[in-house]
């Protein structure tokens, strides 16, 4: 059970891009996109690796390293987590993937609660084993209550032996409520000071859905 902000300066610069109301939709996905990258190098830290030995094309052995990530599953949340899961793509490409579309029941929500109802229409998630990483993809981590949800759907298909979620901004509400139901790991790029009685992140970035693919 970890939790890791990545303070890599270019991770922080895209974030700081994100949350100004200025951004336009094309470069916050882009911005998404690039943060889903770096922080999948951030968690790939977290994988062992084994020492090989290569032949290089002038006949010499070289010693390096092979990361040992075994099976992994991605699971992207819908609508927003689409551009980090292309980046984390790049990192992991061997990743098998998983689909869940959830979204917070806004209408029944009462000012100041710190829970959602959340709707889920569509779960599609591949075979999950104790061999299995599962990362969990949102760029919003807000109440917690859309990604305990999802942790609750996959773990009625299966117990994986480790759960990663990867998100953009969280609040420390959240990320207490996660962990008080399952000793995950979780990768930040920030953890934001407040949550307004709507259930947004302050400073936030706004509705990361919306802005990356038009007010629904
Ligand atoms: O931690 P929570 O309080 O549950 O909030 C986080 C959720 O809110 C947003 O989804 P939203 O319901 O707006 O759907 P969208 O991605 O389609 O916009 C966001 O993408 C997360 O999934
Ligand atoms: O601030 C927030 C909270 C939930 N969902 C978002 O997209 N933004
Ligand atoms: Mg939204």
């Amino acid at each position: 059970m970890t939790v890791t902000i990545v303070d890599h300066p270019l991770a922080q610069s895209i974030l700081t891009m994100l949350r100004d109301r200025r951004t336009g939709q094309i470069e916050f996905r882009k911005g998404l996109v690039r943060l889903g990258r770096l922080m999948g190098y951030e968690v790939a830290r977290s994988f062992p690796v084994s020492e090989v030995e290569v032949e290089t094309p002038l006949g010499a052995r070289a010693r390096g390293v092979r990361l040992e990530v075994g099976d992994v599953v991605i699971i992207q949340i819908l609508r927003a987590a689409m551009p980090m899961v292309e980046g984390l793509l790049k990192v992991f490409p061997m990743a098998r993937m998983g689909v869940i579309s959830a979204r917070r029941r806004e209408e029944s929500h009462e000012r100041g609660s710190m829970d959602f109802q959340i709707e889920m229409n569509y779960v599609r998630i591949p075979r999950i084993g104790r061999e299995t990483t599962v990362m969990i993809v949102d760029p919003m981590l807000a109440t917690g209550s859309t990604m305990l949800a999802a942790m609750r759907a996959i773990e009625e298909r299966g117990e994986p032996g480790r759960m990663i979620l990867i998100n953009a901004i969280g609040t420390r509400q959240a990320v207490e409520r996660v962990l008080a139901k399952k000793p995950v790991d979780i990768y930040l790029a920030a953890i934001d000071p407040e949550i307004n009685e709507d259930g947004y992140i302050v400073p936030g970035l706004g509705d990361a859905g919306d802005r990356a693919y038009g007010e629904a």
